[in-house]
């Protein structure tokens, strides 16, 4: 195991700067190929997933989809008697999933790789070349191959009056909660925001969930999005879509939000979930001749936004998820390293883990229209499926194709519904491997699967 880094000077074959999911699965990877490696982090090694994203989300999504299950026993099962406690969920995230948020065995595991790592900022200050503050100084950095970037977003707090004067929850806050606030306000209907109005109301928090946008989930297909927003609503939250908020005021520990024409909304907690930003001028990009007013630096088939310079992750704008994170970190890792390996995004899946699950991949039924396809579509409810039926309380969910009618082939698919995002699978192998729509509609799918709902939307598929 090399030792921790701290000389001033240091000259490495490839410097990675941020190590998200990505960032750190390839510097591992290029330090055991023989490269010289170093990996900089300003906060955890591991990135957002681990600490504040992915991880501790999907443990509280666990956590709430169990006392909905429970809750549903009474109709089903017999009587239950559910009272929630946020304690087990708090310990989990802290003890389990983020070691209370210290990422000490991520670091060793990446030294174990025989990569070197350096705690603080990078910035470029010249082609190969970093400056990197940190708790132990300023260190210069020189990389002869060239310097990856993997530094992802941060929350975005949106520009409203007032909001900033107060406490203001980002996921980064609310992950760290150790009590569900007696009432929440979420301002953005995206997949975070989403995500966690259904947690905290679930724990019985009162959620009301603003979104300025006039659905859900807008980059999903627009039935997802409306199917969302009633199954929230049966949760309890307060669903208000195609919002204008013109101000905030924060007065004896609670937060009210004006609403453009409508009611002010008053809570004890807000959370921000309106998107992400970045701040490539930070970062030094300009020394490239690359945009820094940019969200991020465009990048070709194999990752390279410039000579010497590879970027991977969110700030790539491919998607912003773990999976594209590591996926794209392949192919940089391969680019680095001699293979040819081209990046391809036709079948990018994505998955929203609310109850229903919201799981897509490939072009939605408006991004084929617009990309110019002959687009057929097929529809079909998972209530009305044998095992939608059988399964009753908790059914709700859709599957939605979207063909190329020139090719035959599927180009994009939603899968809503109990184990939404695993039925996804399927689709996604269709839409990637291009199978022909003919030879998914001789496929036997087992009975009584939610999967097997699949077969009717095939059947239903129409221009
Ligand atoms: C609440 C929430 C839930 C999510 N749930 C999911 C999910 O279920 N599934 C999924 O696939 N995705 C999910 N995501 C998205 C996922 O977290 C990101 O796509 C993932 O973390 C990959 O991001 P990344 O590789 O771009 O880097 P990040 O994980 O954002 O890491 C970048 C790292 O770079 C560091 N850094 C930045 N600038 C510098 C600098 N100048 N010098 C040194 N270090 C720097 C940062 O400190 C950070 O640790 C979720 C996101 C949020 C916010
Ligand atoms: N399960 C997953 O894979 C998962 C989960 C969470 C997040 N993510 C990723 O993280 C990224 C960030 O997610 P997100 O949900 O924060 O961002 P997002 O950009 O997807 O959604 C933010 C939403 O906030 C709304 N909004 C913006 N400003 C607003 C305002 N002033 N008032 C009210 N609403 C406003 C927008 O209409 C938008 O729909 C996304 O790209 C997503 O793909 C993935």
């Amino acid at each position: 195991m090399k030792e921790w880094m701290t000389m001033a000077e240091q000259t490495v074959d490839v410097a990675v700067v941020g190590l998200g999911p990505g960032g750190e699965a390839l510097a591992a990877r290029l330090a055991g190929a023989g490269l010289s490696v170093l990996g900089i982090e300003s906060r955890l090694v591991g990135g957002e997933c681990p600490y504040f994203a992915c991880v501790p989300t999907k443990m509280m999504t666990r956590a709430a989809d169990a006392l909905a299950e429970a809750r549903r026993a009474g109709e089903l099962a017999g009587s239950v008697e559910v009272t929630p406690d946020w304690a087990p969920v708090a310990a989990r995230i802290r003890d389990e999933a983020t070691a209370d948020w210290d990422d000490k065995a991520a670091v060793d595991r990446l030294l174990e790789s025989g990569a070197r790592f350096l705690r603080g900022t990078a910035r470029i200050t010249a082609p190969g070349e970093l400056e990197v503050t940190g708790p132990d100084g300023t260190h210069t950095v020189t990389a002869t191959r060239g310097i990856v970037l993997n530094t992802g977003t941060d929350p975005a707090v949106p520009p409203i009056p007032g909001l900033a004067d107060g406490p203001v929850w980002t996921n980064r806050e609310a992950v760290r909660a150790t009590e569900v606030p007696e009432s929440l306000a979420v301002i953005g209907g995206g997949p975070v925001g989403c995500e966690f109005a259904q947690v905290f109301a679930r724990f019985g928090a009162e959620v009301t969930l603003l979104q300025s946008n006039a659905r859900l989930l807008p980059q999903d297909e627009p039935e997802a999005g409306e199917l969302l927003a009633e199954r929230l609503a049966a949760d309890g939250v307060a669903v208000r879509t195609g919002v204008k908020i013109t101000g905030a005021t924060h007065a004896d520990g609670r937060v009210t939000l004006q609403v453009e024409g409508g009611e002010p909304v008053t809570a004890a907690r807000v959370l921000v979930a309106a998107g992400r930003k970045t701040d490539m001028a930070a970062l030094g990009l300009g020394v490239y001749g690359l945009d820094e007013s940019a969200k991020g630096p465009e990048v070709d088939d194999r990752m390279r936004a410039a000579e010497g310079l590879w970027a991977i992750g969110d700030i790539t704008g491919k998607g912003a998820f773990t999976h594209m994170s590591m996926y794209q970190a392949g192919i940089a890792g391969d680019d680095i390293l001699g293979q040819e390996t081209k990046a391809d995004y036709r079948a990018v899946p994505r998955v929203t883990f609310t109850d229903p699950e919201v799981g897509s991949v490939g072009l939605s039924e408006a991004a084929a229209r617009e990309a110019g396809l002959n687009v057929r579509t097929g529809t079909t409810q998972i209530p009305d499926s044998s095992r939608g039926f059988i399964h009753k309380l908790g059914n709700a969910g859709l599957i939605k194709l979207v063909e190329d009618a020139e090719r035959g082939v599927l180009v994009g698919a939603t899968s809503m519904g109990p184990g939404g995002g695993e039925v996804l699978g399927a689709l996604a192998v269709a839409v990637h491997g291009e199978v022909p729509v003919d030879t998914l509609r001789g496929m036997i799918f087992a009975y009584p699967t939610f999967h097997r709902a699949i077969s009717s939307a095939l059947d239903d598929l129409r221009g």
